[in-house]
């Protein structure tokens, strides 16, 4: 299978509602690949726009024909806030998505939001992932000893962050932890908990879906030819598997 940015495949569309078909094909095709295959499908989502644009998966034809008895939903990102925060990922992916199909209750990992502080936030996401590899639901890379995910839906930030991992930030280099924690993050809310880039390139799939004018500068840089100094979180994604922009043309406008 093909690994890292220089693989990636970049698909540029008109406009939004085409990358909302796009990545609705491209979803149910992973899904019904793996649930076939091996009988569970390990999803991680994001917050922000992503959730819109995953809208087409509540619809006719997917509705009925994704198997979602088998989708495991994990988050990439979550702010150390109550699940009925509207600053709440998993509250956006509720609200947008998940109260409307059939994803069995226990299979969507959430944040405990009894844990008011964001480490021990961290510690117990951690450990809930750790348990799923020992319960087999999860499976760890034989390349780097990270869990691998089937499928990672990833947005950006206009700043070039993804998941909570912020430019210029110590925790890109974070090498040992599967989750960790922030607690300044210049996005507000400033206290959440991030999957780290070993993580997130252990992945077999992923998806960095990014729509929007606001976003061309940061699809340029990365994409493009740029300066050291430009550097930005969005360029350390580089999965063991396969990854996938999918772009409208109003993002993809200064490539
Ligand atoms: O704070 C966050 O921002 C990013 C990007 O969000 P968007 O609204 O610009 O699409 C998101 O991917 C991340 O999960 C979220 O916590």
């Amino acid at each position: 299978m093909a690994g890292g940015q220089g693989d990636a495949k970049v698909e540029v569309f008109d406009a939004e509602e085409d990358v909302a078909v796009a990545l609705a094909k491209y979803i149910a095709r992973l899904s019904d690949v793996h649930t076939k295959g091996k009988g569970v499908f390990t999803v991680i989502l994001s917050g922000g726009t992503l959730i819109d644009t995953m809208r087409k998966l509540a619809e006719p034809p997917y509705l009925d024909a994704i198997d979602w008895s088998k989708w495991h939903v994990f988050w990439l990102d979550e702010r150390v806030v109550h699940k009925t925060d509207p600053l709440s990922n998993y509250k956006l992916a509720y609200d947008g998505l998940l109260s409307k199909v059939a994803i069995p209750p226990n299979n969507v990992y959430a944040i405990n939001d009894a844990l008011p502080a964001p480490e021990d936030a961290a510690d117990d996401y951690e450990a809930c992932l750790k348990s799923l590899v020992e319960k087999k639901v999860l499976e760890l890379s034989q390349a780097s000893s990270f869990p691998k995910f089937d499928l990672m839906l990833l947005g950006m930030g206009p700043d070039g962050h993804v998941a909570s991992l912020f430019p210029k930030h110590p925790l890109l280099q974070e090498k040992n932890r599967w989750v960790t924690y922030i607690k300044d993050s210049p996005k507000m809310p400033p206290e959440r908990i991030t999957f780290t880039f070993p993580v997130i390139n252990s992945s077999a799939y992923i998806a960095l879906v990014v729509t929007g004018a606001d976003l061309a500068k940061a699809v340029h840089i990365a994409l493009g030819n740029h300066e050291p100094s430009d550097f930005l979180p969005v360029q350390m994604v580089s999965p063991e598997g396969e990854l996938t922009w999918f772009l409208d043309k109003p993002a993809a406008s200064k490539i």
